[in-house]
């Protein structure tokens, strides 16, 4: 542990080379290791969609009875506290975006020096500002879900659990396959969206893309990553589901659609869904579910195609990978 301006800078440097999320974090709970004398250091994340409440109830669960009220005191002043609590000294930092605690940086140790208080302060307001920067960096301007750019890091990580589930349970793929609950990557694509947009307008157009993620976020669960491609196309990574449940909710979206903007305009989307395991390049899952939906355009539109099963029912040929073409 140093804390010579030297090394100082050296953290800063390090924790702003990260430029994705899970690797800032892990970044500045290393610097403030080697930076202060610490026993403890974590970083809770604040669930925005809890009442004040829950949120509290779920801070507290999450870590050790004596860390409650230096959390809770975090949470409603939306500023840093430190406590004392028997032989321990506790600290905890808002770190907020736009205003809301997103996350607390709770740390304990034997002794906190006003020296140590103000770098943990610095380094906390360091990861804040680089995190908005990296949020802002992976996020759709207009419907605020991730970008494009969000999409490769968090299949990899979805193609990792799965090799570490199969690892762990020493299951073949094959026998993976049969268990209930898979991972899915689904594309959506509204059906005709030129012809919206034609008829009623950029805005329209605009607002129908609007009220699209917000039914998708209604429909699919938190757990499911959601993305905006560009212009009409969105995907999902869903999580752990059986293939009945991951249907339902398809056509539960795609059947709210439907209804939702009444006789002026019908909006109907297509689907290509694909299985994700941990064994294909994350271009090939794309190209694959691409293919499926693009099956669904030629056939009619407004209904899912699943890669595997029209391969099975011989309604497309497998795709062949040496026409491989540059995704990312
Ligand atoms: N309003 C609006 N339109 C967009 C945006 N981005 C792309 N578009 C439009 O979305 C339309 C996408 O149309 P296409 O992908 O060609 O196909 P489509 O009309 O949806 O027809 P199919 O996909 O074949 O059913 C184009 O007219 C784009 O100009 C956006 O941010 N806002």
């Amino acid at each position: 542990m140093t804390n010579e301006p030297e090394a100082v800078l050296e953290s800063i440097v390090q924790m702003t080379e990260r430029c994705q999320l899970d690797s800032l974090a892990e970044s500045l709970v290393s610097t403030v290791r080697e930076m202060v004398n610490v026993e403890q250091v974590e970083i809770l994340k604040v669930d925005s969609h809890l009442e004040p409440d829950e949120v509290i109830n779920n801070l507290i669960t999450l870590s050790a009875e004596s860390a409650a009220d230096v959390l809770v005191e975090c949470l409603k002043s939306c500023s840093t506290v430190k406590l004392s609590s028997g032989v321990f000294e506790q600290i905890a930092i808002p770190i907020l975006l736009k205003d809301a605690v997103v996350m607390i940086l709770w740390i304990t140790s034997e002794h906190f020096s006003a020296q140590d208080v103000q770098m943990l302060k610095g380094f906390s307001k360091v990861y804040e500002n680089f995190l908005s920067i990296v949020i802002e960096s992976e996020t759709d301007p207009l419907t605020g879900l991730l970008n494009r750019k969000a999409f490769l890091p968090r299949l990899i990580k979805v193609a990792r659990l799965i090799k570490e589930e199969l690892d762990d349970y020493a299951v073949t793929p094959q026998e993976s396959a049969l268990s209930s609950k898979r991972y899915w990557l689904c594309i959506f694509d509204i059906d005709k969206f030129k012809v919206i947009n034609d008829t009623f307008g950029h805005l329209y157009g605009d607002e129908i893309l609007i009220d699209f993620v917000k039914m998708m976020k209604a429909t699919f669960s938190e757990l499911d990553s959601m993305f905006r491609f560009g212009g009409d196309e969105f995907v999902i990574i869903m999580s752990k589901r059986n293939k009945a449940e991951m249907m339902k909710l398809c056509e539960e979206f795609s059947h709210k659609l439907s209804i939702h903007h009444g006789k002026e305009v019908q909006v109907t989307i297509s689907m290509g869904i694909i299985e994700i395991n941990s064994v294909e390049e994350s271009s090939e899952l794309l190209m694959k579910a691409d293919k499926a939906l693009y099956y669904v355009k030629e056939t009619g539109r407004n209904n899912i195609g699943i890669y595997e099963d029209l391969i099975q029912d011989g309604s497309i040929v497998p795709l062949k990978i040496e026409d491989d073409i540059e995704i990312f």
